[in-house]
């Protein structure tokens, strides 16, 4: 098993990225755990509680559940991935079936402050596009996809998610193996991470 990280500011495009690798490998062959689904749950809060969490700051991961679940993929066990709402800021309480696969992608932006998860890691895929970039595609997504308003986006760019990824995100690109340029649709760097994966697999 090849287990490749992927990480990058919100809105770089990883979701993207890994969907092009997705596309450029025979079927069945990838699987995926998405850092957004291990936000802790939160339960315990009101809705208005939930709105005020830093969900920048690596705290509000529960890093312990995804390292479990990679550990299980790695030994050749199903886990039930958990899914998340950006909606209601939770878990929903249902699950994923995730069965191993030849090469398993983590992507999410705190993945590489993870010491025990970067250890994990084959390779490490960086993805950096321009934060304005981000944060033009962070709010068309989050209004379109995530049920957010201008200000709302806005405020916690302002508030969190700059500081955070000044403080967290950015410093990690120097474990990256790779950088991938993502200001534009990048074919040519998904075709070389496709030709390494292949290589590697051999
Ligand atoms: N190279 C690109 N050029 C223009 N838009 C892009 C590009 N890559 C991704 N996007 C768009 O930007 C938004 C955020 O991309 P996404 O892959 O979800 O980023 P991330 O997973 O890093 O938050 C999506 O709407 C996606 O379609
Ligand atoms: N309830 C939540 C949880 C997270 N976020 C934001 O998601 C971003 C990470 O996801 P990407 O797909 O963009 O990498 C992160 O910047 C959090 O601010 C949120 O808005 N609401």
């Amino acid at each position: 098993m090849l287990i490749i990280g992927i990480s990058g500011g919100t809105g770089c495009g990883k979701t993207t990225v890994v969907n092009q690798i997705i596309n450029e490998l025979p079927e069945n062959e990838v699987t995926v755990l998405s850092q957004d689904h291990y936000y802790k749950d939160t339960s315990n809060l009101s809705y208005d509680e939930r709105t005020k969490i830093n969900f920048d700051h690596p705290n509000s991961i529960d890093f312990d559940l995804l390292l479990e679940q990679l550990k299980e993929l790695k030994s050749g066990k199903t886990v039930q991935q958990p899914i998340y709402s950006f909606v209601e800021h939770n878990r929903t309480g249902e699950t994923v079936e995730t069965v191993p696969r030849k090469v398993v992608i983590v992507e999410g932006i705190l993945v590489f402050t993870n010491p025990a998860l970067r250890e994990l890691f084959d390779i490490k895929i960086y993805v950096q596009t321009d934060s304005d970039e981000r944060l033009i595609r962070r709010l068309k997504r989050d209004i379109t996809e995530r049920g957010r308003d201008l200000d709302e986006v806005l405020n916690r760019y302002q508030d969190t998610l700059k500081p955070m990824h000044l403080q967290f995100i950015e410093p990690t690109k120097e474990f990256a193996d790779i950088i991938v340029p993502n200001n534009r649709y990048n074919t040519v760097a998904v075709d070389i991470v496709k030709t390494i994966i292949n290589e590697r697999l051999q």
